[in-house]
């Protein structure tokens, strides 16, 4: 579904990841684990489109998804790509304060002329019924991390991205949050990689791996899901 090979990112001459290699299946829920400072948020943004990684290697396209090369893509290609393709639960693509929750939830499938229909099962979905017509102030921070996984979710991507998706959340939140998530991303098939400092998140995933300057390992002993 997505595949890393030779995956490598220099920042100025200092290299933060060196060919990286893996492969994620579809409907399989990743944590990404790892020290401060190690390329976890790099991972995800070269992965989303949001940054280059260094030259292919000879060996091929370092990021392919679905089978396509994600360098082979122009910047639009790559933004209807990730439009269409991905859902994300980042900080920076964080609810939108000015639309309604509605409007935040229906932004997907507005920007891919999909019928606006799911924006209100998604919002039942994630437990906001009846708030479609609020604005995101009137929320508390779980709430609006509800509302930033319907948003990610509504057009039904093969591919989730999240950073950190209960960071700021006290552990009985955070635990509903991550659930709700691992529900909604089980049935709807997606592949979902989430990074997290968090032991009690990883443990949601299906498995763990643990990023370091030797690459991607993974670690069987956090995950209560593990199959
Ligand atoms: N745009 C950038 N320009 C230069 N250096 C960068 C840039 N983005 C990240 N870095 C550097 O790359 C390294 C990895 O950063 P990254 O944010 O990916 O780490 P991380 O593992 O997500 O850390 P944390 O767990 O603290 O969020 C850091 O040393 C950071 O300073």
């Amino acid at each position: 579904m997505l595949a890393l090979n030779k995956l490598s990112k220099t920042y100025a001459g200092r290299p933060v990841l060196s060919e990286l290699s893996w492969l994620f299946r579809a409907g399989e829920f990743v944590a990404i684990m790892g020290e401060s400072g190690v390329g976890k948020s790099t991972l995800l943004n070269l992965v989303a489109g949001l940054d280059q990684p260094d030259m292919a290697p000879a060996s091929g396209p370092p990021i392919v998804l679905d089978g396509v090369a994600m360098s082979a893509l122009d910047d639009d290609a790559a933004t209807r790509l990730r439009r269409q393709k991905m859902g994300f639960v980042f900080q920076a693509f964080h609810v939108l304060p000015h639309l309604t929750l509605l409007q935040n939830v229906a932004l997907p499938l507005l920007l891919n002329g999909l019928p606006q229909q799911r924006a209100l099962d998604m919002l039942e979905a994630v437990g906001l019924q009846g708030r479609g017509g609020d604005y995101p102030h009137q929320l508390s921070g779980g709430q609006l991390q509800r509302v930033a996984i319907a948003r990610a979710l509504v057009h039904q991507p093969a591919l989730v991205l999240a950073d950190e998706p209960t960071g700021n959340l006290d552990p009985e939140t955070a635990h509903g949050i991550l659930l709700l998530l691992r529900n909604e991303i089980k049935s709807s098939g997606a592949c979902t990689i989430m990074v997290t400092h968090s032991h009690a998140a990883a443990a949601m995933a299906d498995r763990t791996l643990v990023l370091t300057s030797s690459g991607l390992q993974e670690t069987t002993s956090v995950n209560r899901f593990a199959q």
